[in-house]
């Protein structure tokens, strides 16, 4: 034990003794609370305590909607505080890390000291320290090195403030920490402020979020700061009865119950303030409100509190589709066209899309999953096509197939002279690419570690530094990864870092496989329009046709299917595609009834069910092999056979022992 954790404990055990101490109150009562209550024994320095990836999963997808919320103005803090040698936390009510930013150099040295995803801090088992001691207090804090109850935890300076729920209940705490800072405690001050301003920005961004078809009323002392930095939020129905407030508004609806006495305050404690009217507290009817909008200069939007008189200024957010008054519940908010564009009455793309179309304008992270073919870069482009940045570039980049010794100059870029056999001008590379628009990362499961680790710094800091320049170039990129692979069992499996996979997984967006999805027949009559016959006439289907299409288990999803139709297309005598003309594996799969109709689509066969590519017994090896030696170990065109792309069969030669040669194959194992 060092010098200082020595000194420390004895001034713990001497605080529990009932010495005085020159710390500020609220560390004083939370050392008493540590002792008395949580029954810590200053003498015994703790390992932090850090959840295993099942328990923290729980917590995070209990915070999932909240997190997204909170992202923008958790990256504007780490931004602002980054140089300065912070990391970030946000944890939950309990005190469990559900989000964190720092500089993966430093990672093993932060997770020892508790400062990373996972962590937690709450003060039963922490100790003294700023979220867990914010928690109990419900105040923002400082908590200064020795301030901390625990030896351990000395050397770090911690700051947090806590966030709340429209209800005023604890939603959430945001901290910001180092492991080396000055030693005065005043010159964190300057952090508390910063943190509890963003810690204000969050709770007033899940209000409006959350009551965004609902009267929003922002309030200000001042004229010039209602419509820029509101103090009080609150959220008001149709028929003037509060629904949820800021905390700063709960304060205040608190304070002017009481100054109206007992009568109106018994009961109100935070829940009881929800339903209340809104004419209870201010000198306002909720038939008043259209007249508060942003049309009306700032000066004139005069209110006053219904007790004390008190005059504030006001803002306000109709609720969307009802302008000026509120009358009918709106309809959900229609898709952007890009994203309707994908299904049609199938359910689980209707989900899908939908949590798609809330986060296309945000800066989260994005991971869709699906089978190969099922459309994720196609969503992908959705998304990008959507939102704010669509002007802008789409990158996309195959992280299974670029070559792995070309990997950091194609990514990163590289300055002229970087490396013998660099290009005279040098290379952008493809993240400096998508700079303003969105990086689109295909099969992020199959990018080999140490580039993980690299990658993991870009997304951390959102700059890059091209292989031959000293400083680093900042990027405004938007992140899509997408995989095929199961990435919580890459991770079990040591190949995936953990923390990377948080940092991409902001939302996780997973498409149905094709023979899950209700919508085939219009998905077939969309790519069948796309093509003609030789006369320049469209391609129609016979009902056997379809049939076979919807008998299929489509393991390569819509781009076998779209295969599918090309060879069908080609090989069709007249603008009829009939039976005869589908690829060989389907028509050996049309059920003798089919000819009589469609299957219904619950009714479609499962790979598992099937003989075709890639389901059977040999795990698609034997009919990978079969595709191969058809197409004379053509890649391309087995991959076209099977309905795959040929990064897949690459892949899928490679886990086979596979190895494509001139005049054939030869297998490895
Ligand atoms: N909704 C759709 N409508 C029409 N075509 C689509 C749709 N979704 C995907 N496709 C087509 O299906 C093929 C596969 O799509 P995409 O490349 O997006 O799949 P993927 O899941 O990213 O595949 P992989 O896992 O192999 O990278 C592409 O040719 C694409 O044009």
């Amino acid at each position: 034990m060092r010098r200082e954790q020595a000194a420390h404990i004895d001034e713990l055990v001497r605080a529990a003794g009932g010495a005085a101490t020159r710390r500020d109150a609220v560390i004083q009562e939370s050392w008493r609370r540590c002792v008395s209550e949580h029954h810590l024994d200053p003498e015994v320095l703790r390992e932090p305590c850090i959840l295993t990836a099942t328990r923290l999963r729980e917590h995070r997808d209990a915070m999932e909607e909240f997190t997204h919320t909170a992202r923008f103005g958790v990256e504007t803090l780490y931004r602002q505080v980054a140089g300065l040698g912070y990391v970030l936390l946000l944890t939950d009510a309990k005190g469990v890390t559900v989000d964190f930013i720092g500089d993966p150099t430093f990672d093993n040295n932060l997770m020892r000291a508790g400062l990373y995803l996972g962590a937690d801090w709450n003060e039963q088992h922490a100790g003294t320290c700023a979220v867990g001691t914010c928690i109990h207090t419900g105040e923002a804090l400082v908590v200064h090195q020795t301030d901390h109850f625990d030896a351990t935890h000395i050397p770090l300076t911690c700051t947090a403030a806590p966030v709340y729920d429209p209800f005023g209940a604890l939603a959430a705490v945001l901290d910001i920490s180092a492991l080396r800072s000055p030693e005065p405690k005043e010159s964190q001050f300057l952090a508390l402020q910063f943190v509890k301003g963003v810690a204000n920005k969050i709770e007033t961004a899940n209000l409006v979020n959350r009551f965004r078809r609902e009267w929003i009323v922002k309030l200000a002392a001042s004229p010039e700061f209602v419509d820029v930095e509101p103090s009080y939020v609150l959220a008001v129905d149709g028929a003037g009865r509060l629904l949820g407030f800021n905390n700063a508004a709960r304060q205040l609806l608190l304070r002017e119950a009481a100054g109206q006495g007992a009568g109106l305050a018994a009961g109100l404690a935070a829940p009881g303030l929800v339903g209340r009217r809104l004419g209870d507290f201010f000198q306002l009817d909720v038939d008043d409100l259209p007249r508060f909008s942003h049309a009306l200069p700032a000066a004139q939007r005069l209110v006053r509190l219904a007790g004390s008189g008190t005059p504030l200024f006001a803002a306000t957010l109709a609720p969307p589709s009802r302008p000026g008054r509120a009358i009918a519940e709106p309809a959900a908010p229609a898709l952007p066209a890009p994203l309707a564009a994908l299904f049609r009455d199938d359910p689980a793309m209707r989900q899908v899309t939908a949590r798609a179309a809330k986060l296309v304008n945000t800066q989260m992270s994005l991971l869709i999953t699906g089978e190969t073919g099922s459309g994720k870069e196609y969503l992908a482009k959705a998304i990008h096509a959507a939102g704010a940045r669509a002007a802008r570039p789409f990158v996309p980049v195959n992280c299974a197939a670029l070559p792995e010794s070309l990997v950091e100059g194609e990514l990163f870029g590289y300055e002229a002279g970087a490396f013998t056999g660099a290009a005279a001008r040098g290379k952008k590379g493809l993240v400096l690419e998508a700079d303003g628009g969105t990086l689109f990362l295909d099969e992020i499961g199959d990018m080999p570690l140490p580039l993980q680790t690299r990658l993991l710094r870009v997304l951390a800091e959102r700059e890059v530094t091209p292989l031959g320049r000293s400083k680093p170039v900042p990027v405004n990129i938007r992140v899509i990864a997408a995989t095929h692979r199961d990435l919580v069992d890459e991770i079990k499996a040591g190949r995936f870092r953990e923390d990377l996979y948080f940092r991409i997984s902001g939302a996780v967006l997973a498409l149905p496989a094709l023979r899950e999805r209700r919508d085939l027949d219009w998905l077939v009559s969309r790519l069948i329009a796309g093509r003609c016959d030789a006369g320049g006439a469209r391609f129609s289907l016979s009902e056997a046709a379809r049939a076979a299409l919807a008998a299929h288990g489509w393991p390569g999803n819509i781009r076998e299917l779209a295969n599918a139709l090309d060879y069908a297309c080609a090989v069709a005598e007249s603008g009829m595609i009939g039976l005869d003309d589908l690829p060989d594996r389907l028509q050996g799969l049309a059920p003798e009834r089919a000819v009589g109709g469609a299957l219904p689509a619950m009714a479609r066969a499962r790979p598992s069910d099937l003989p075709c590519a890639l389901a059977g017994p040999s795990n698609g090896r034997d009919e990978l092999i079969a595709a191969l030696a058809a197409q004379g170990w053509n890649v391309s065109a087995a991959a076209r056979e099977l309905g795959l792309d040929r990064t897949t069969v690459h892949r899928r030669m490679r886990r086979f022992g596979l190895v494509a040669q001139r005049q054939g194959a030869s297998l490895i194992s």
